[in-house]
C-alpha cells in the first residue's frame, strides 16, 4: 500500500519534464483547489489531487511517468464528460481550477509544449452552467466583512443572473438569519478574521480570501474600475466602509473565478432589510418554508405553492416567500394582480377558450432566460440556447395579447409592457441564427444563410463540391478512357481517383500514385489537389467566420441585456402571480386586509400546508391586538396546538408577500418580525443540550422581539424539572406581556400557566378541544375559549400503542399524585387564608389608632398588642 507521502507534489521542479514543470506552476496558482490539467482529450489530475479525485469520483488511480525516479500518481477524466464530473465534485464541496491548452497552433508551440492557462475556476458560489445549477433555487455567493472596529458588512452576488446587492443594517447578530434568508452556496471571509464557521448555523462552503481584498481602499478602487465610474455615490454607497469592503472582495473573487470581466454586472443595489419582516434562522426552519423540519423538499410552503411554469418563476416565488415585506404598497399591488387574474381566469363567462391553459402553455415553453444572460455576457452560451431564446421571443407577442385582456391591475399592466420587448431583437435572431443549430460552433451551421455574404460564399464552395467532382470525374473518364474511374474522399488521403487494376495500363503519367489496394489503385492529379485545398480552407474559413459572427450576435444581445433581463423578470413575476392565483382559487383563499395597526385578526384560518394534506381541516379564529396580546394555548398532545400557532404565522407571512391567505376573512397589521420557539431539538455537535438550545432561542426572542412582533412559543421549559420549567415558562410569559409586549401565542402543558389571564387583562386562555370517551380520545382540533380541563397525555400514549400494563400503572400513579397534590393544595390554601385574615386584622388595628389623641402608655400597650398579632402569623 502506498503511503500518503507518495502523493505529495515535488517542492522543486528539478528533474521534471517540461510538461510536469508546467503543471507544477499552474498547481501553485490553483492553490488548494483541484487542478484539472487539459491533456488532449482528457483532464488529468496529479499527486494529492489525483488521490482525492479518484476517491470522490471513483476513478482509477494510476501513474504517469516518473519524477526523479518516483512514479507520478495520476487520475483522468474524459473532456467530453467534464460537466458530469464537475457536478459531483461540487456536491462534495470542492472548488476546481480548469486549465486549458491555449495555443494549439503548431507554429506557436515552444519547446514542444502547448501553452496552458487556468481559464476558469468553479467554486460552489460561482457556477453559471445550467447543468450544474439547481433549477428552482439560487446559489448565491456571500461576502462577510467583519472589520477591526466590530462592524459587519454583507454583500451577495448571484452570478447566474447578475444580482449584486449590499445588505444594509447588517450586524454580527443577524448574520445567521441573513445566511438563512440568502441561502448561499459559498461564503467568503477574510483569512485573518477569527470567523468560526461553526458559529454560523448554516452549511455552505466557507472560503477564506486575503484580508486586503476586504480593505476599504482596495475594495473601492476595484469596484470603481469594475463599474468604470469615479464615485460610488450614484449607487448610494458612499462612506459605508464595511459594506464596500464586502462588495469589493466579492466582485474580485467572482471575476477571478471566470478569468473575465463580469461586464453584465452593471449595478449594485442596497437591500433594506428593515423593510422586510424579519425572520430568524430558527423561524425559517420551524415554519417549513423551504424544507421540512426533517430536511425534505416537500411538503413545504414553497412546494405546495409552486405551480410555476418556468424555473425563473419558481425561483422568484422562493424569493418572495423568504422576503416578506413591510411595504404595504408592494403587498397591495400583488394582491390586486392576483384578484384580477382570478377574475379573468375563473369568473369571466364571456371568454370561451381556457386562457389560463393557453398562457401557461406559452410560459412552459420559455427557457431560463435569466440565467442565459450571464452566459451570454461571459460567452459561455451554446448555439442551441440562443436558438431557444429565439423561439421564446416569438411567443411573446401572443402572450402580450392574452395578458392585455386582464384589466384593473397596475402590476399586470407594467409586467405586460416589459414582456413586449423590441421586436428588432426577435428579427435579428431570426436573421442571424439558423433554425436548428448544432451543439457546438465547431460543427458549423450555426449562422443562418443570408445573414453574411462572405460566409455564404465560403459555404457555396463546399456546397458546389459534388457538382465539381462529378464534372471532373466525367472529364477524366473521357480523357483516359477508363469508364469505371471514380473520385472519392478519405480522411487520410483526401480526394483520390480510384482505378481498377485491369485498367492500369490506361493511367496517364500525370497521375501520381497514392495507395495500392488488392484490386484497385488510388491516384491524385493537380486539379484535384487544388480543389481539395480550396474546399478545406473554405470550410475552415467558414467556421472561423461563423465564430466571428456568433460573437457579433452575442455582442448585440449584450447591448440588449437590460431589456431582455427586464422581460425575464416580468415573465417570472407573471408566472408567480398566476401560480398564486390558481392556488388561491382552488383552495378558496382570500385577500387579507392590510392594516397599519398592530393586530392579527383571523376568521376561520387554516394551515396552508396541512389543509392540502388533510381530508377535513378544522378552521380556527385568532384575535391578537393591542388589548389581547397573548393567547395561552392548552390542550391535549396531538390536539393541534402547533398547527394552530404555525398557521397564524404562515397566514401572516403569506399576507406579507402579497398573497391571498387560507381564511374566510383576515386583517393582518403592521408586523415587523416573526419569532418561533417550537419543538425540541438538540445541537449535540455544537455542544448544546435540548434545554440549552431552548433557552438560547428564548433569550434571542426576549432580546429582539418588539411590540410589533409576532411570537410563537411552544412548550417552553420541558427539558428541566417540572417546577423549574414551569416557573421559567411563567416568568418568560410575564416578560412577554409586560415588557416586550409582542403579539404572542404561548402553548403550554403547564396548567398553572392558565392563571396568566387572571393576572393580566392582555392575555386570554384558549384550548384545543377533544372528547375523551373513556377508552379513546377524539381530537376535534377546535380552538375554544378558556383553559383545557385535563391533559389526556395517558390517552394519547395509549393511542400510540404503549402496552396496556404501562398505561394502567401510569393511571394509578397519576391518581396518587393527584391525591397528594390536592391535599397539599387544600392545606396550602387554608394556611394562606388564615394568614390573609390575620394580616387584615393587623391592618385594621393600626388604622384605628388615633395618633393625635393617644397617650404614651396607651401607645406602648397598642404596640404590644400588634406584636402579639404579628407573632401569630405563620
Ligand atoms: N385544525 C386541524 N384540522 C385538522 N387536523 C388537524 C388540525 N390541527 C392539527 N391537525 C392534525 O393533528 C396533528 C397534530 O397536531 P399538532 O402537532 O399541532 O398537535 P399538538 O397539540 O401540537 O401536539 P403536541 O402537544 O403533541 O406537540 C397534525 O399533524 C394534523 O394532522
Amino acid at each position: 500500500m502506498e503511503t500518503s507521502s507518495h502523493y505529495k507534489i515535488p517542492v522543486s521542479k528539478e528533474g521534471l519534464t517540461p510538461l510536469m514543470q508546467q503543471y507544477i506552476s499552474l498547481k501553485k496558482e490553483a492553490g488548494s483547489m483541484l487542478l484539472l490539467f487539459r491533456l488532449g482529450d482528457f483532464y488529468e489530475l496529479f499527486y494529492d489531487d489525483a488521490e482525492k479525485a479518484s476517491r470522490l469520483l471513483n476513478l482509477t488511480l494510476t501513474k504517469r511517468g516518473f519524477a526523479n525516479g518516483i512514479p507520478i500518481p495520476m487520475a483522468g477524466i474524459p473532456a467530453s464528460s467534464l460537466e458530469q464530473y464537475l457536478s459531483r465534485l461540487l456536491e462534495h464541496g470542492e472548488s476546481i481550477a480548469i486549465s486549458e491548452q491555449i495555443n494549439e497552433n503548431f507554429s506557436n508551440i515552444k519547446n514542444n509544449l502547448v501553452e496552458r492557462k487556468i481559464v476558469r475556476v468553479i467554486t460552489p458560489g460561482t457556477i453559471i452552467e445550467d447543468s450544474l445549477l439547481p433549477l428552482k433555487s439560487d446559489r448565491a455567493l456571500v461576502a462577510i466583512n467583519t472589520t477591526k472596529d466590530g462592524k459587519t458588512g454583507i454583500a451577495y452576488l448571484n452570478l447566474a443572473n447578475g444580482d449584486f446587492k449590499i445588505v444594509a443594517h447588517s450586524t454580527e447578530e443577524n448574520i445567521n438569519s441573513e445566511l438563512h434568508r440568502l441561502s448561499p452556496a459559498e461564503i467568503i471571509f477574510s483569512e485573518t478574521t477569527d470567523i468560526n464557521t461553526r458559529q454560523y448555523d448554516f452549511t455552505a462552503k466557507y472560503t477564506p480570501v486575503p484580508e486586503w481584498h476586504f480593505e476599504y481602499e482596495n475594495a473601492i478602487s476595484y469596484l470603481l474600475e469594475h463599474f468604470r465610474i469615479d464615485s460610488l455615490s450614484s449607487f448610494g454607497l458612499d462612506g459605508n466602509h464595511q459594506n464596500i469592503g464586502a462588495a469589493g472582495a466579492l466582485i474580485r473573487y467572482a471575476s477571478r473565478s471566470q478569468s473575465k470581466e463580469l461586464s453584465h454586472i452593471q449595478n449594485i443595489y442596497i437591500e433594506r432589510t428593515d423593510q422586510l419582516v424579519f425572520l430568524d434562522s430558527i423561524t425559517r426552519k420551524n415554519l417549513e418554508i423551504n424544507k421540512t423540519i426533517n430536511g425534505d423538499d416537500s411538503p413545504t410552503l414553497f412546494s405546495i405553492l409552486d405551480r410555476c411554469c418556468t424555473q425563473m418563476g419558481s425561483r422568484l416565488l422562493r424569493k418572495w416567500l423568504n422576503n416578506p415585506t413591510q411595504i404595504t404598497s408592494t403587498i397591495l399591488l400583488r394582491q390586486n394582480a392576483i384578484s384580477s387574474l382570478i377574475n379573468y381566469f375563473f369568473y369571466k363567462t364571456d371568454i370561451k377558450i381556457n386562457n389560463l391553459d393557453l398562457i401557461k402553455s406559452k410560459l412552459k415553453q420559455i427557457p431560463d432566460i435569466e440565467r442565459m444572460l450571464s452566459r451570454i455576457a461571459l460567452k459561455y452560451i451554446r448555439p442551441r440556447e440562443i436558438a431557444n431564446l429565439k423561439s421564446s421571443m416569438k411567443l411573446l407577442p401572443d402572450l402580450y395579447s392574452y395578458i392585455k385582456l386582464i384589466k384593473e391591475s397596475e402590476l399586470i399592466e407594467n409586467i405586460n409592457e416589459s414582456i413586449l420587448i423590441d421586436p428588432g431583437i426577435s428579427e435579428f435572431l431570426n436573421m442571424s441564427i439558423s433554425e436548428d443549430p448544432p451543439v457546438s460552433l465547431k460543427d458549423g451551421g450555426v449562422i443562418a444563410y443570408g445573414f453574411d455574404k462572405e460566409l455564404d460564399e465560403l459555404r457555396s464552395i463546399s456546397d458546389n463540391n459534388s457538382n465539381f467532382i462529378k464534372k471532373l470525374e466525367e472529364a477524366e473518364k473521357a480523357k483516359t478512357g477508363v469508364n469505371n474511374l471514380r473520385i472519392s474522399f478519405s480522411k487520410i488521403f483526401g480526394f483520390y481517383i480510384e482505378i481498377t487494376k485491369s485498367q492500369l495500363n490506361k493511367v496517364p503519367s500525370t497521375y501520381r500514385r497514392l495507395q495500392t489496394l488488392k484490386s484497385t489503385e488510388r491516384f491524385t492529379i493537380p486539379e484535384l489537389k487544388q480543389w481539395e485545398e480550396r474546399i478545406l480552407s473554405s470550410k475552415e474559413k467558414a467556421i472561423s467566420r461563423e465564430k466571428f459572427l456568433y460573437d457579433t450576435v452575442l455582442q448585440y444581445l449584450m447591448n440588449k441585456i437590460k431589456e431582455i433581463s427586464l422581460c425575464a423578470k416580468s415573465l417570472s413575476e407573471l408566472d408567480v402571480l398566476i401560480s398564486l392565483a390558481e392556488h388561491s382559487y382552488i383552495n378558496s383563499w382570500v385577500p387579507p386586509i392590510i392594516s397599519d395597526k398592530t393586530e392579527i385578526i383571523i376568521d376561520n384560518g387554516r394551515h396552508p400546508v396541512v389543509e392540502v394534506n388533510t381530508k377535513i381541516f378544522t378552521p380556527n379564529d385568532c384575535i391578537l391586538n393591542d388589548e389581547k396580546r397573548m393567547i395561552v394555548i392548552t390542550g391535549p398532545n396531538m390536539g393541534g396546538k402547533s398547527t394552530y400557532m404555525r398557521q397564524v404565522a404562515l397566514i401572516t407571512l403569506l399576507a406579507k408577500i402579497g398573497s391571498f391567505v387560507p381564511t374566510k376573512k383576515a386583517t393582518i397589521g403592521n408586523i415587523d418580525r416573526i419569532f418561533t420557539r417550537i419543538g425540541a431539538s438538540d445541537d449535540i455537535s455544537g455542544g448544546k443540550s435540548t434545554f440549552m438550545v431552548e433557552m438560547i432561542e428564548t433569550a434571542a426572542i426576549l432580546s429582539a422581539s418588539t411590540n410589533r412582533s409576532l411570537v410563537l412559543i411552544d412548550e417552553i421549559g420541558r427539558g428541566t424539572s417540572t417546577n423549574d420549567g414551569m416557573c421559567l415558562a411563567w416568568s418568560i410569559a410575564e416578560r412577554m406581556i409586560n415588557f416586550n409586549r409582542s403579539l404572542t401565542l404561548f402553548a403550554t402543558h403547564y396548567f398553572e400557566l392558565t392563571q396568566i389571564p387572571c393576572e393580566s387583562q392582555n392575555a386570554i386562555n384558549v384550548h384545543l378541544s377533544a372528547i375523551d370517551s373513556g377508552d379513546d380520545i377524539v381530537f376535534l382540533h377546535e380552538v375554544k375559549l378558556g383553559p383545557a380541563n385535563q391533559s389526556y397525555g395517558i390517552q394519547v400514549a395509549r393511542k400510540a400503542g404503549i402496552p396496556i400494563k404501562v398505561i394502567e400503572n401510569a393511571r394509578e400513579k397519576l391518581n396518587n399524585i393527584d391525591t397528594i397534590n390536592t391535599k397539599t393544595c387544600i392545606s396550602e390554601n387554608r394556611s394562606q387564608y388564615k394568614n390573609k385574615a390575620a394580616e387584615e386584622n393587623i391592618y385594621r388595628e393600626i388604622k384605628s389608632i388615633n395618633v393625635d389623641a393617644i397617650t404614651p402608655i396607651e401607645a406602648i400597650n397598642k404596640l404590644y398588642e400588634i406584636r402579639d398579632l404579628v407573632n401569630k402569623l405563620e
